[in-house]
């Protein structure tokens, strides 16, 4: 490890630091009139820097909650813009970034951190796991026809860009988070989404959907073609709704929209069933599932206690080389979670427990690739039902 230390940035440094980020993605720095644009969105006292003689790291969070196995919620932290200095990368950087910002995280009582991740192999070693996958697809709108049981829908009215802005914090938030893996969105997270609305090249429009208890669904979205004579694209920003009714309307109302060819819908939930709405289901395809949401249990005992189980009791023993205090033996069962020091029935790494807590993977599957060991098949199954969710989880936020 180089000679480095780890602080709380102050806000003067945010902009270096977010310059810092954007580098390390390959993206210019920012104007004076971008960063006015974005500074909003850095919740302040959640950046971390590291330092030689100067910035050399950084990353950062914002206050959220999410959804459980159960209904219930916890807070979460929202990690994002984590980059190292490209001539400072492999010296251990991230490494004192990931330990202070864990150590924060626990100061403050946050037990548990979610992340979008750039590439698949930096975060396992930190305890995240892919908690959350997602499917993008596309549907031939000439071909997709209905079928007569699809639910009708209820009224659609049209918003433009400047009500979509206006209008899209109060539209989220009166939506229900049901899935597991959904979570609140800071005040922090909208100049960012509404920055990256601004930048579209074509108009967006927002479809709100009115059912019989009022607004219970919308779809933001923009059309575009490469060139003339190319395949038109609906493509789908963003996408939420309540009931089965909304769901349904709201795709019907996408169908009718004239001078398209194709629709698009990037990291919808993999259990959405989009293609049954249609007599054939086949003009419907899966372009690609990938990873989400990766969740870390910051506090596993806490998080293990905070969502439901169902069926027979298992003891699981979790390794947590990161965060050691969290290593040893739980008994999850539908009273809850509790140490124990009984026989483990299933013994996994903490990033691999994140993988099925909220119920995106079964502890079988795991087990068939090594990342799981078990007794046998007797306790793969009760682990299985115990950590099987009614829906997959989705996060369906970006950040
Ligand atoms: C949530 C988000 O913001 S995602 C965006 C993440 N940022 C980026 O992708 C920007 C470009 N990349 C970077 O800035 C850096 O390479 C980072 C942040 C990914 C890694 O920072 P580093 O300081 O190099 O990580 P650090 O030195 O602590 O590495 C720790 C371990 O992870 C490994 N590792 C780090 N990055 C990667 C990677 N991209 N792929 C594979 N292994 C990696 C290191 O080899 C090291 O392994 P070791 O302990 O066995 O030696």
């Amino acid at each position: 490890m180089s000679d480095f230390s780890v602080r709380r940035l102050r806000s003067d440094e945010e902009r270096a630091a977010t310059d810092l980020f954007r580098r390390a993605l390959h993206a210019k720095e920012m104007t004076d009139e971008e960063w006015s644009a974005i500074a909003p969105s850095m919740q302040p006292d959640r950046g971390f820097g590291a330092f030689d003689q100067e910035l050399i790291g950084t990353l950062r969070s914002f206050d959220s909650e999410v959804t459980l196995p159960g209904g219930g919620t916890t807070p979460l932290a929202a990690v994002s813009l984590v980059g190292v200095r490209a001539d400072r990368i492999r010296r251990g950087v991230l490494t004192g970034l990931m330990r202070a910002q864990f150590e924060d995280f626990a100061a403050r009582g946050v037990p548990a951190a979610m992340l979008h991740a750039s590439e698949g192999a930096i975060y396992g070693r930190f305890g995240y796991g892919v908690a959350v996958r997602a499917k993008s697809i596309e549907v031939d709108r000439h071909r997709a026809r209905f079928r007569p049981e699809a639910p009708t829908g209820g009224e659609i009215s049209l918003l433009d860009l400047e009500s979509t802005v206006e209008q899209w914090p109060s539209l989220f938030d009166a939506l229900p988070r049901t899935r597991p893996g959904m979570i609140a969105r800071s005040p922090h997270l909208w100049p960012g989404y509404e920055r990256e609305l601004r930048r579209a090249t074509t108009p967006v429009t927002t479809a709100v959907h009115r059912g019989q208890d009022g607004v219970d669904g919308y779809v933001t979205y923009t059309v575009e073609r490469a060139h003339f004579g190319a395949p038109t694209f609906l493509k789908i920003q963003s996408f939420h709704y309540a009931s089965p009714d909304a769901f349904a309307g709201l795709w019907r109302y996408l169908i009718s929209v004239d001078l398209v060819d194709l629709i698009t819908a990037e990291k919808r939930p993999l259990d959405e069933p989009v293609e049954l709405l249609f007599t054939d289901p086949r003009h419907v395809t899966v372009q690609k599932i990938q990873d989400e949401g990766w969740l870390r249990l910051v506090d596993v005992a806490r998080m293990l206690d905070a969502r439901t189980y169902r069926g027979e009791p298992v003891v699981v023993e979790v390794t947590d080389p990161f965060l050691e205090h969290n290593s040893g033996r739980y008994r999850l069962s539908e009273d809850g979670a509790v140490r124990t020091t009984d026989p483990a029935d299933l013994e996994l790494r903490a990033d691999t427990l994140s993988m099925v807590y909220l119920g995106g993977w079964r502890p079988s599957d795991l087990a068939a690739v090594g990342r799981v060991r078990a007794t046998g098949a007797a306790a793969l199954e009760r682990a299985d039902l115990l950590f099987g969710t009614r829906v997959n989880p989705w996060c369906g936020t970006f950040f």
